[in-house]
């Protein structure tokens, strides 16, 4: 078999593999993009956009649930065509991936561009489509999969991820959704607002992943208004005729299909990682540098979903531009990460910033609340439901996290984030201009909780104003 040269080889066309290809361009090096299955990135083909896009439909059609309230008439009469709602989330998704495409391997030349799964022969020797290419420095992006236990793929098509669930013509009556982490709880609140019978079902006390108590508590009392939701025992799937039944502890319920949907693992198998000569753990995967994404002290760099950790788009974009950035310019470089965020977009969202309430040392941390029901433009919207609960260091004041779930909470996790990076403190945050009516007010009401619970305080007499020199 004859070996290929080339300065870098990336595995994996997704969205990781996509920004370290971006950088391995820009260096001028030269370089083979290797995908195996469906090329067009999680994001775009089975991820964030096409969920987004059924989330949207899913709120736009909830709407009609206010209208009465301001007198608009026919609201009751209103119908959701299935089909066509899910043909819409289907086109959307299409053009989300032909633009992916469009933009990266559309075009590419068959050798630069091979379609199949790589293995390692060596850390930088790598087979695919029958060649073998030897690399300076290697990138592996080669995402993650839905999890799916061995003996729940017996229910054929009964039990879906959402590698399926946008795939579909029509919506079942029934669902159970197990899993509500990310995806269970985004997913199961709109099918069950598209008009399916939902049942979620989590073997955690939580969920969406919260950990900040009285956010785990709104969340359940909230979204549990609008399905029932079994939580503290792992859920278990058996044969009920034509149906499935589904079961955790005291709780039963029969169902047309399952939404499995308890994690994603990283795409290892057929890699042959063992060939890098490294340790690897339980799940298959070596220790890596999350600053550099160097794996041990190889040519041999990892992003995006893969790695086990952080798997988010813009995490994975990161990671690729590091991973990317140090293949093609044959260094280490360390880069400092961005300060975590996180965002569930079940209504209302729910969000997490900087340090998680688990990493808190409550001795020195001081907490400011505000719940959303008197906030007046969450009011005026029909959505004052909700907490805010914002994190910073006592003596300080340094904003230090935040978790929520309120409306438009995507926003306020982004305000909350973009001030931790810049280090600031909830004194200085209380000197940033707040519009009126808006729903940042809510952020505001809880920073000046927050404030009088800190030691350090605004100088100059206001602690709105910084006071100029006389
Ligand atoms: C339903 C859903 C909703 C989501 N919503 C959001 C969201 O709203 N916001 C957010 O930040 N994140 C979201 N995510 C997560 C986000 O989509 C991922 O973090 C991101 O797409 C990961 O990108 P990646 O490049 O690591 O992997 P991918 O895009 O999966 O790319 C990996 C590529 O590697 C290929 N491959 C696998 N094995 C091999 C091999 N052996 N050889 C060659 N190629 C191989 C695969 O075919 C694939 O093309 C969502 C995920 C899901 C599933
Ligand atoms: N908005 C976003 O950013 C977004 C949206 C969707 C997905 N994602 C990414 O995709 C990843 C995967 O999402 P996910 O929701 O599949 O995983 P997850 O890890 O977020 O949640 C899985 C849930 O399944 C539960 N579970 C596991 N086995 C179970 C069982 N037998 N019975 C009952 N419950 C069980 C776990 O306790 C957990 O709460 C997430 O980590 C996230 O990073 C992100």
């Amino acid at each position: 078999m004859t070996e290929r040269v080339v300065d870098v080889a990336i595995i994996g066309s997704g969205s990781a593999g996509l920004n370290a290809l971006a950088q391995t361009r820009r260096a001028g090096k030269t370089f083979v993009l290797i995908n195996g299955g469906e090329p067009g990135t999680t994001c775009a083909r089975v991820g964030c956009m096409p969920s987004k896009a059924m989330i949207q439909v899913a709120e736009d059609y909830h709407r009609r649930t206010h209208l009465g309230k301001y007198g608009i008439d026919g609201h009751e009469a209103m119908t959701l065509d299935i089909p066509e709602a899910l043909e819409h989330v289907q086109d959307l998704r299409d053009t989300f991936v032909d633009r992916v495409l469009g933009s990266s391997t559309d075009d590419m030349p068959e050798d630069l561009f091979i379609q199949d799964h790589a293995r390692f022969i060596e850390p930088t020797l790598i087979e695919a489509a029958g060649q073998r290419i030897r690399a300076g420095a290697v990138v592996i992006a080669t995402g993650s999969r839905p999890v799916v236990p061995a003996a729940w793929t017996h229910f054929g098509e009964r039990v879906i991820t959402t590698d399926d669930l946008f795939e579909l013509a029509d919506l079942p009556a029934s669902m159970a959704v197990i899993g509500l982490g990310t995806i269970g709880l985004e997913l199961g609140q709109s099918l069950s607002r598209l008009g399916v019978d939902i049942t979620g079902f989590d073997q955690l006390h939580v969920i969406a992943g919260t950990q900040d108590p009285e956010v785990s508590q709104t969340a359940i009392d909230l979204l549990g208004k609008e399905f029932p939701i079994h939580l503290g025992q792992a859920a278990e799937i058996h044969e009920e005729g034509e149906q499935l039944r589904v079961t955790a502890g005291a709780h039963s319920v029969v169902v047309d299909k399952v939404l499995c949907s308890i994690g994603r693992a990283p795409n290892v198998a057929g890699l042959q990682l063992e060939n890098l000569g490294v340790p690897l753990d339980a799940r298959g995967l070596p220790t890596f540098d999350p600053n550099s994404m160097q794996v041990g002290d190889l040519p041999v760099f990892i992003a995006g979903d893969v790695t086990g950790d952080l798997p988010l788009l813009h995490e994975a974009g990161d990671e690729g531009r590091i991973a990317g950035y140090n293949a093609a310019h044959g260094e280490t470089a360390r880069f400092r990460r961005k300060t975590p965020l996180f965002i569930n977009f079940c209504d209302p969202n729910i969000c997490a910033v900087g340090l998680r309430w688990n990493q808190l040392d409550m001795e020195t941390t001081a907490v400011g609340q505000i719940r959303f029901a008197p906030v007046g433009r969450a009011l005026i919207m029909g959505k004052n439901r909700g907490v805010l609960r914002v994190y910073a260091d006592k003596a300080s004041g340094r904003l230090l996290g935040a978790e929520m779930i309120g409306p438009k909470g995507e926003h306020l996790a982004h305000l909350l984030c973009w001030c931790i990076e810049r280090n600031l403190t909830v004194g200085d945050l209380l000197r940033l201009p707040f519009y009126h009516p808006v729903i940042e007010e809510a952020l505001q009401a809880a920073l000046y909780d927050l404030y009088a619970k800190v030691d350090t305080k605004n100088e100059g007499g206001l602690i709105e104003l910084a006071r100029l020199p006389d």
